[in-house]
């Protein structure tokens, strides 16, 4: 894969563009706008990826030595200028979406959230656990966004408040999977110095909070349903989802060792992409 490519993270990119799409689907609008908006995502979490694989490049040496620059097959002051394109990229096309649909919200909440990545890569993400809220809230904020693309292209305001409620489930798998990831890195960031909550609290006490976050996220899920956002297809759907974030949650409670976390990120997100189509089904 091409290198420019690899570090943007592509699977979290049509993941995060995904987050836009479903709520183009519950809304059942599908505009130009909703198009901008993708396209803005698609760039600002392309550019957060970038930016933070450079502000990492030390830790990644240790914890991710493939990485395109760790590996040397792209410079760091070429990856800083590809962050920065793409991010100047998000943002023009985020005035276009906000001349659209008449509303300076969607340019805000892009300037926002790339200024949050940004800063994020550069300072927060060694804070303990407030980092890892940042990912979690900036992963839930891709469905906030298209909600207010298209309530104000609509004139619904609601749909701002059935994609923020389905951005807070985002938000609270995201914040375990970021502990689950710090658990695994634990090494890597001892050695630069960087304080996490598992470094901090320990493995342990860190195995609890993710499967928390995780366990809790599951026991209201089915409120999508029963607020009646999503029909019965939804929930007969986001049941095996649970039960994959349950075993990876019962699997981190056990084991606490960079395979164990290494596997139970990789069911988290197997769970997330059986949600987004639980909430495509959910949606017919
Ligand atoms: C119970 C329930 C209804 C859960 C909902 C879960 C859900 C729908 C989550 C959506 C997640 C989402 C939109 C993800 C976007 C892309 C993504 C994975 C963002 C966060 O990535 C940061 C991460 O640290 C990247 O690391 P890695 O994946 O190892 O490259
Ligand atoms: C709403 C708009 C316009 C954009 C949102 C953009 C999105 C979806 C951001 C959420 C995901 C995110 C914060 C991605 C970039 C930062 C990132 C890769 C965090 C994880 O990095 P580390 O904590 O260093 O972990 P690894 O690098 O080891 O994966
Ligand atoms: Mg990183």
């Amino acid at each position: 894969m091409n290198s420019y490519i690899e570090i943007i993270r592509p699977g979290n990119v049509v993941m995060a563009v995904i987050a836009v799409v479903l709520v183009a689907i519950v809304a059942d609008s599908y505009t130009i706008p909703v198009l901008l908006g993708m396209l803005s995502v698609f760039f600002a979490i392309s550019g957060g990826n970038v930016i933070n694989d450079v502000f990492d490049y030390k830790i990644d040496s240790i914890n991710r030595p493939d990485r395109p620059i760790p590996s040397g097959r792209i410079s760091l002051e070429n990856a800083r200028k590809y962050a920065y394109l793409l991010f100047i990229l998000s943002v023009l096309v985020s005035f276009i979406t906000s001349y659209l649909v008449q509303s300076i919200y969607p340019t805000v909440v892009v300037l926002f959230a790339v200024i949050i990545l940004y800063f994020y890569a550069s300072n927060l993400k060694s804070t303990v656990l407030l980092g890892n809220f940042i990912v979690g809230f900036l992963t839930g904020l891709c469905f906030i966004f298209a909600g207010v693309i298209i309530g104000f292209d609509l004139g619904d305001m609601d749909l701002i408040g059935i994609s923020s409620f389905l951005g807070f489930f985002a938000l609270l798998m995201t914040f375990a999977r970021e502990i689950t990831k710090d658990i695994e890195d634990i090494e890597g960031d001892t050695a630069e110095g960087v304080k996490t909550f598992p470094i901090v609290y320990g493995a342990k006490t860190a195995s609890y909070l993710a499967a928390f976050f995780a366990i809790v996220d599951c026991i209201l899920c089915p409120l999508l349903y029963f607020t009646h956002i999503f029909n019965i297809l939804y929930l007969i759907v986001i049941a095996v989802a649970v039960i994959i974030f349950l075993y990876g949650a019962v699997l981190l409670l056990q084991k606490q060792d960079s395979k164990t976390c290494h596997k139970v990120s990789k069911l988290l997100k197997i769970g997330m992409l059986i949600a987004f189509v639980s909430f495509v089904l959910g949606s017919i």
